[in-house]
Formats: C-alpha cells, structure tokens, sequence
C-alpha cells in the first residue's frame, strides 16, 4: 500500500536564547547562553555528562524554566505558550522512549492527536507516520513489549511527529540501541528532516553520530558553548580545546581500525 505523505505543513522554526540561564542551588547548568538557531538548521549540542545539554534542550520546551533569561521560537516567547500547546508544536524524542505499556503502538503513536481533541483521520495518520517511520502497518495493533528496541524508538519518532511539529527536540535518541541499528535510524532521520524541513536539536554522547547528522555542532562544557562549527570545521581544528578532545576519539577510533585492516592485508600477502 502506498500512502501519500503530507509534507506541507510541517516547516521548522528559527529559535533564539537571550542570556538564558538554570540554576540549581550551587550549580549552575546552564550559564547565560545567547544562541541563534536559524530555521530548518540540524543542531548538535554536545559535551562531557554534566555540561548542561538536557538543561538547555528542554527549556526549549518548557520542561524545565530558565532561572534568567528568555527563549523565543520563531520570534514568540515561549512563555507566552501554554505548555500544551507548546509541546504539541514541538515534538520530543529521549533514550528508553517509554511508550504507554497498556496502549497499542497505534495509540502510542495518536496520543498527542487524542489529548488535543483531533477525531477526524487519526488511523489514516498513524498508518502514515509508520510509512514515514519505515514500520509495517500490522504493528499498529501490537503493544510495546511486541516490539524490539529499535522499533520502539521507531515509534518514539512517530509519536513524535504525529501532531506536525516544526521543531524536534531530541535528547539521546539513539543511544540505547545497537550500533547498526542506531546508525540506520539516525540516517533515516536525517533523511526525514530533510523531507519534512524540520528545525532538530539533537543532544548525544557520540561526536561521529554529531558530526554525520549535524549541519553545526555546538560543543558545551560547564553550562557553556565553547565552540560553535560546522562538522567540516571542527574536523579541520582550530576551534577550541573541548572541541579538539571530543573529536580525537572518533579520529583515534577511525585510524585505530585502518592501521588494523592494513596489519590483517599485510597478513594475507
Ligand atoms: N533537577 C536537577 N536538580 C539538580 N541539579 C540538576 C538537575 N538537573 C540537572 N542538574 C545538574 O545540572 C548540571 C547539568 O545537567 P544536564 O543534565 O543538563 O547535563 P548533560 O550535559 O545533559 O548531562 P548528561 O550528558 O550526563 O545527560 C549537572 O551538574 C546536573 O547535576
């Protein structure tokens, strides 16, 4: 069956952070980050545990509010939104995804269609959003624990998108599946920001999955950004000490398993 994909309402939004800033008691998780992110850009936030990635991500969405400062999206300060209403814009996607145990994936997918009161077309949305997501139709019907870890997150995406958000948000997304399977799904995703003109923020661990899915990467480190380039510029140097740490692990990794491949040819011969 071939489904057409609507596309048009779906454009991301410029976001922009004036001073912004959280503190918890001592801590301070995030210290006054002014940041411009133009619309449809693909942004990496990452860093060492600890450097306030999360924190900034989700005063995005209002699940956590800055102690100073101001977050606007496409130019509304997000204050100003219910944080409903402001979740449905935005679509958010963490590691675990925690889909509803009790609920079928189908309703998994339509439950931020169901809490916003939309009746109309919810089954043929679903069946798109597991086109979209690259899962076959049958698994609207199954519950969760039917499903393996990579479909869940699957599901996690179309959840997601289900209400047509500009925005996603994405914190670790991929972080708990395999390799391979996280490598596929983070393509596919790349591919479906592209085809859907999202704005995505996405934080991780892993600076090879940053510098292949991001179009600007920005590195943190005690609540700052200490570089903020493009993934051609930070492999090039020259952008800073965090930067420089974060990128010679992919590069040790990369040149550790050329010089392998080139013992084993050597072996052969
Ligand atoms: N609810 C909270 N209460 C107290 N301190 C918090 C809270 N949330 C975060 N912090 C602290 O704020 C700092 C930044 O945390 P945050 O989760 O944003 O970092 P992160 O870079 O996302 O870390 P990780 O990569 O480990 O997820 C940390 O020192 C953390 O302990």
């Amino acid at each position: 069956m071939t489904l057409m994909i609507s596309t048009s309402s779906a454009s991301g939004p410029a976001i922009s952070l004036k001073n912004v800033r959280r503190s918890y008691d001592a801590v301070t998780a995030v210290d006054d980050v002014s940041l411009e992110i133009a619309a449809g850009s693909f942004v990496a936030l990452v860093g060492l545990s600890g450097s306030g990635k999360s924190t900034m991500l989700k005063m995005i969405n209002r699940l956590v509010e800055p102690t100073a400062g101001e977050v606007l999206i496409a130019d509304e300060d997000v204050r100003a939104i219910d944080p409903h209403v402001l979740r449905r814009r935005i679509g958010y996607v963490f590691q675990n995804i925690g889909l509803f145990p009790h609920m079928t994936i189908s309703r998994n997918i339509a439950i931020g269609l169901e809490l916003a009161g939309e009746k109309e077309g919810r089954s043929e949305r679903v069946a798109e959003l597991l086109e979209l997501v690259e899962l076959p139709q049958d698994m609207a019907v199954r519950m969760p624990h039917q499903l393996s870890g990579g479909q869940q997150q699957r599901v996690g995406v179309a959840r997601a998108l289900a209400t047509r958000p500009g925005l996603m948000l994405m914190d670790e997304p991929f972080g708990a599946l395999d390799p391979v399977t996280r490598d596929s799904l983070a393509g596919q995703y790349k591919a479906l920001h592209e085809k859907l003109g999202l704005t995505t923020i996405i934080v991780t661990h892993d600076m090879a999955e940053a510098l292949y899915l991001a179009d600007r990467i920005l590195v943190m480190e005690a609540g700052q950004i200490k570089a903020d380039a493009t993934p051609t510029e930070l492999l090039s140097g020259g952008v800073g000490d965090e930067a420089e740490a974060l990128v010679a692990i992919p590069r040790a990794q990369a040149a550790h398993l050329i010089a392998l491949g080139q013992t084993h040819a050597e072996q052969e011969t």
